[in-house]
C-alpha cells in the first residue's frame, strides 16, 4: 500500500537507517527525502504480518547469495576458475582484504542449492557459525541473532548459550539441544519447501556471465564497447568471440540484459521463513505448511516468503563488470601468493 509523507518523516528514517548500514555501504542506498509517499509492507517477521500473537514466532532470514557455478564460453582464460569456485568464496577474500568482514565465512551456497538434506543442513550450520549479513533470526519481530547492516561476523559460546535461553519458548527441548534443533528445523524447511529450487531456476537466467552480458549493455545504450576497446588495448586476450554478442538482433540482446538484471535480483534477495510452534496437525490451512520435527518431537508452522525483489538498473552492468574483476585480480592474487608460499616450503624441505 502506498501512503503519503512528510519530508521530516523521511528525513528521520534517514538518519536511522543510515546508522544501521555498514560504514562502506552507507553512501550505496540513501533515502530519497524528496519523494512524498513510501511502500507500506507487510512485516514478514512476524507470522501473522504485523501482528503479534499469543504463540511465540521465529523468523529466519537467509540471503544465499548465488547458487550455481557458471559455465559461461565469454569467460576469459584467466578467469576459468570461475566455473569451480563460487563467486561467494572468491568474493569473501575481496571482503577480508577489503576488511569488510574479520573472517572467512563457512558456508557454501552449493551446499544450501544442493537439493541434498545433507548438505542444507551442513550450509545452515555454517550460516548459523558465521552469519555475516546471509543470515538472521527475529523473535517476535525483534532481531534476536545475526547484526543489521553488515551483520556478524562468528558466532561466539556467549551468543550461541544467550540463543539457546531465547530459544526455550518454541523449541521445546532440553538446554544445550535447542540451537541444534534450530538448525535442523531451518533445514528440513529448506528442503521440505523447495523454495530454493524457484530461486536457482531464476538465477540461472544469467547464462552469458558479466563478462558475455556486458558488452551487449554498450549496443543497448548505443555507445562503443569499453570493454572490447580495453581487452584490445590490453592484447591480453582476442575480443573475436564477442563479435557473437555485438551482432545478436536487439530484441534478443534486450532479452539477455533482461534475464542478466532478474537474475542479478534473485542472486541478492533474501528468503523468511517464520515459524510458529503448534499443538497438533490440525493447524493445517493454505496460508502456511506444517512441519514435523521428529528428533524434536514437535509439530511447526512454516510460512516462507521472498524480500529485497527490487529490479536492478540497467547502469549497474558497469558496476558489475568492475566488481567481477575487482574479485577475481584479489582472489587470484591471494592463489599465486598461496602457491609461491608453497614451493618455498616444498625448497627448504
Ligand atoms: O554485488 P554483490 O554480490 O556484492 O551484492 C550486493 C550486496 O553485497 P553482499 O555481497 O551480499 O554483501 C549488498 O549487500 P550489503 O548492503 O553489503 O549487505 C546489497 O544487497 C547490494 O544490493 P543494492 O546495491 O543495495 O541493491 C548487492 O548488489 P547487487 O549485486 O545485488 O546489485
Ligand atoms: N517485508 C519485510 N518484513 C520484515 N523485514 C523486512 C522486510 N523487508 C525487508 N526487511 C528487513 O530489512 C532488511 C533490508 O531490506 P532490503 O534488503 O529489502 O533493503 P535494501 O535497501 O535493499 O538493503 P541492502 O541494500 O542492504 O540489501 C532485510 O535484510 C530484512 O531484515
Amino acid at each position: 500500500m502506498r501512503l503519503l509523507v512528510a519530508k521530516e518523516f523521511l528525513e528521520s528514517v534517514e538518519n536511522i537507517v543510515t546508522s544501521q548500514r555498514p560504514s562502506w555501504r552507507a553512501d550505496a542506498a540513501s533515502v530519497d527525502t524528496n519523494r512524498n509517499s513510501v511502500l507500506l509492507m507487510d512485516d514478514l517477521t512476524l507470522f501473522a504480518h504485523g501482528r503479534v500473537e499469543d504463540k511465540p514466532c521465529l523468523s529466519v532470514e537467509i540471503k544465499p547469495k548465488c547458487g550455481f557455478l557458471p559455465s559461461s564460453s565469454f569467460i576469459a582464460e584467466e578467469n576459468v576458475i570461475k566455473k569451480s569456485i563460487t563467486r561467494f568464496e572468491m568474493h569473501q577474500v575481496l571482503k577480508l582484504h577489503d576488511n569488510e568482514i574479520s573472517e572467512i565465512s563457512e558456508y557454501d551456497p552449493l551446499d544450501l542449492f544442493s537439493g541434498s538434506k545433507d548438505r542444507i543442513h551442513k550450509a545452515i550450520r555454517a550460516l548459523y557459525a558465521t552469519p555475516q549479513n546471509n543470515f538472521r533470526v527475529f523473535l517476535n519481530g525483534s532481531l534476536v541473532f545475526g547484526g543489521l547492516g553488515g551483520g556478524t561476523c562468528k558466532t561466539t559460546s556467549k551468543v550461541e548459550q544467550d540463543f539457546e535461553h531465547l530459544l526455550k519458548d518454541i523449541i521445546k527441548t532440553k538446554d544445550g539441544s535447542r540451537a541444534n534443533h534450530f538448525i535442523e528445523l531451518v533445514a528440513e524447511t529448506v528442503y521440505t519447501s523447495g523454495v530454493l529450487d524457484h530461486l536457482l531456476d531464476v538465477q540461472k537466467l544469467d547464462k552469458y556471465n558479466i563478462e558475455g552480458a556486458v558488452h551487449v549493455y554498450y549496443d543497448l545504450i548505443n555507445q562503443p564497447c569499453r570493454v572490447c576497446k580495453e581487452l584490445e588495448k590490453s592484447k591480453t586476450s582476442s575480443t573475436s568471440q564477442f563479435s557473437f554478442m555485438h551482432s545478436i538482433p536487439m530484441a534478443e540482446k534486450v532479452n539477455v540484459l533482461k534475464e542478466f538484471l532478474i537474475s542479478a535480483t534473485a542472486k541478492d534477495c533474501s528468503v523468511m521463513i517464520s515459524f510458529r510452534s503448534t499443538d497438533a496437525v490440525i493447524s493445517r490451512s493454505s496460508s502456511h505448511s506444517n512441519l514435523h520435527l521428529e528428533s524434536a518431537k514437535q509439530e511447526f508452522d512454516y510460512k516462507v516468503h521472498f524480500i529485497d525483489l527490487d529490479m536492478r538498473p540497467l547502469k549497474k552492468m558497469e558496476v558489475y563488470y568492475e566488481l567481477d574483476k575487482k574479485i577475481m585480480n584479489t582472489y587470484l592474487e591471494m592463489v599465486k601468493k598461496k602457491e609461491a608460499r608453497g614451493e618455498r616450503r616444498a625448497q627448504r624441505q
